[in-house]
């Protein structure tokens, strides 16, 4: 398989790696509606980073803003170190930041393959074999009409139209939405995957907070537009606790998103890491 992204970036004589995907005093909200105030974020080459939150925290606003579909309310986003233009999703799609969104944006009426070919960039590094080598289960199906495939099987087209539009960094927005959980247990390997073998920056909006913590290198918590907890994913996964009172600080009992709690001591500090 080709490499779609550029190789990771260092400023010149620093050794220090740009990263991919970053997002530095984020505004955003719906018109006069103000949901997320001031959020940085940062992302790096073949690095998932996953956003975690309960109903309503912004997390779907957060990546319709970074994509361009909203216009920022403030701050800068950058991709691969190249401030991108507020508002203007053409042109954030052909720099290389692509939403994979959560209604999954197929034509049902369509086969896979044709699906496939018709978000494929021309000069994109990869071809519709390369995609089939990620996701094998679209080979049976890729003369099949979109609307007879499973939930799963069109989550996995979606992630595969995100890829073949040549992205440095992909916005993955509630992939589980409609799905059983034994089907994204399958599914959010596949992330993994994408990012392990095609560089791609990743950033995995995600309500299963074990699996997704399972698969990111990092992670944040939004509650009402701000950032509650964040770290390796690896460090709130061992902290239950912490990310259990980030949840319940929202009023998270009832918020319809997986409980993460346990016994575990919080070990939040007051910039919200780990
Ligand atoms: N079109 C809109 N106009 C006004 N307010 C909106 C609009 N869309 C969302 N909101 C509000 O913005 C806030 C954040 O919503 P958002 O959908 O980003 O949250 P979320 O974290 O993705 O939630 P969920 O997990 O339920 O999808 C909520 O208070 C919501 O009511």
């Amino acid at each position: 398989m080709n490499d779609v992204t550029a190789t990771a970036q260092s400023r010149p004589g620093t050794g220090i790696r740009t990263p991919v995907l970053a997002a530095m005093g984020l505004g955003a909200g719906h018109g006069p509606v103000r949901v997320i105030r001031s959020l940085d974020l940062e992302v790096h080459r073949g690095t998932v980073l996953g956003v975690l939150g309960p109903n309503g925290a912004g997390k779907t606003t957060l990546l319709m803003t970074l994509a361009g579909l909203l216009p920022r309310q403030g701050g800068s986003v950058r991709l691969a170190g190249t401030e991108l233009p507020t508002g203007r999703p053409a042109v954030v799609n052909r720099a290389g930041l692509v939403l994979v969104p959560d209604d999954r944006a197929l034509f049902t009426g369509l086969t896979v393959r044709q699906n496939i070919e018709i978000a494929r960039r021309r000069d994109a590094a990869l071809t519709f074999d390369d995609v089939l080598d990620l996701f094998p289960a679209l080979a049976r199906c890729a003369d099949r009409a979109v609307g007879s495939l499973s939930g799963g099987e069109q989550q996995m087209l979606a992630m595969a139209r995100g890829l073949v539009q040549d992205p440095k960094a992909l916005l993955i927005d509630e992939m589980s939405m409609g799905l059983a959980p034994v089907i994204v247990e399958g599914l959010l390997p596949i992330v993994r995957r994408i990012a392990d073998e095609t560089g791609v920056a990743v950033v995995l909006v995600e309500q299963h907070v074990r699996l997704a913590l399972e698969v990111a290198d990092e992670a944040l918590v939004l509650v009402r537009g701000a950032v509650a907890l964040r770290g390796t994913a690896r460090d709130l996964a061992a902290a239950p606790s912490a990310l259990e009172a980030a949840y319940l600080g929202d009023g998270g009992a009832g918020s319809g998103h997986e409980p993460p709690g346990s016994p575990a001591p919080a070990q939040r500090q007051e910039d919200g890491t780990v």
